[in-house]
């Protein structure tokens, strides 16, 4: 059951309906200007109306004490993970694979519902990379409708606890429908400011880079820049966690003892602290998550300086 200890179980919504031209399908320039779906606009007006407002009402969990040692202002404003270790620990259980990623759906809910209690702002999850495309096909199908499936579960519960929810990566790769509801919750819930979850799927960092640079290209080719122009901070601006007010992860953890970035915001992550449990994704709570934030509060950073 999700978020049961502050979070309603029931979802309000089900899925969106779907829109006509997704907007990462849409030429590149086309996209700057593209007017908003009339069908996202009315998902946006009835989700509003159903929960959102009460959303701003009533928020008694900002106001929680944290636990013990751990300090509100030293907190990681962007936390990255790589959720891994799904099938081992379904592995472990004689179980079948799928109810590994289901076990790993419902430690995500734990850890958002942390990251809303606690006040970190933005938290990136590693769901999908491009490797993972060459995985067995019944284990690929398996995953797209288990992000469908808890997307969908989860539509209300964004709504009412006032998150943002962006997804980035080549989407294009994705089934439609699943393009379709992702592109409408991320345009549904744009306004939403209490926290922002960002789900990497068919991404990786290659990927990131290559698809900013042919964009800083594009804008070359057009006139818009001169090719001296380029520099960090526009190479960042065409990065897909230009999403995010955070753009670079604070802390970055991976989960199942293996000590590997594979190929996750490699841009992003230049001054990230790192932390990696022992603990299978399933398997990673509180108290973990605890151990993580106490240890980034205690690094000191120095940003090369
Ligand atoms: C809606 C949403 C964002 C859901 C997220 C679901 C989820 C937990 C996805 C993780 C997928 C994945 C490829 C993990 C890598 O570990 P692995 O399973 O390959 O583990 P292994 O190293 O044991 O093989």
């Amino acid at each position: 059951m999700p978020f049961s200890l502050h979070f309603s179980p029931t979802p309000l919504i089900t899925a969106p309906s779907p829109l006509s031209k997704p907007f990462f399908l849409v030429p590149y320039y086309h996209t700057l200007h593209a007017p908003k779906s009339p069908l996202c606009s009315s998902m946006e007006h009835a989700l509003t109306h159903q929960g959102k407002q009460e959303a701003f009402d009533r928020r008694p969990e900002d106001s929680q004490t944290l636990p013990l040692g751990l300090r509100r202002d030293a907190m990681p404003s962007h936390v990255a993970v790589i959720m891994d270790g799904n099938r081992r620990w379904a592995r472990l259980r004689d179980l079948p694979v799928r109810s590994g990623y289901e076990a790993g759906v419902e430690s995500l809910r734990k850890i958002v519902e942390i990251c809303c209690k606690w006040g970190i702002k933005v938290l990136s999850v590693f769901a999908f990379s491009s490797d993972n495309w060459f995985r067995p096909k019944v284990e690929v199908e398996f995953l797209m409708s288990l992000f469908e499936r808890a997307m969908q579960e989860d539509t209300g519960i964004f709504f009412r606890e006032n998150i943002r929810i962006s997804v980035i990566g080549d989407l294009t790769k994705l089934p439609k429908a699943l393009q379709e509801l992702m592109v409408n919750l991320e345009e549904a819930t744009k306004n939403n400011t209490r926290f922002q979850l960002i789900v990497a799927v068919s991404y990786s960092g290659h990927y990131d880079v290559v698809q900013a640079c042919q964009r800083l290209a594009l804008k070359a080719k057009c006139g818009l820049i001169e090719p001296s122009d380029i520099n960090v901070s526009l190479m960042e601006q065409e990065l897909e966690t230009n999403c995010t007010e955070f753009p670079h992860p604070d802390l970055l953890i991976r989960t199942s003892g293996e000590f590997r970035i594979s190929n996750f915001m490699l841009w992003q992550l230049a001054y990230t602290e790192l932390f990696f449990a022992q603990s299978l994704w399933p398997d990673f709570g509180e108290a973990e998550f605890l151990k993580a934030l106490l240890a980034f509060q205690q690094r000191q950073r120095r940003y090369g300086v």
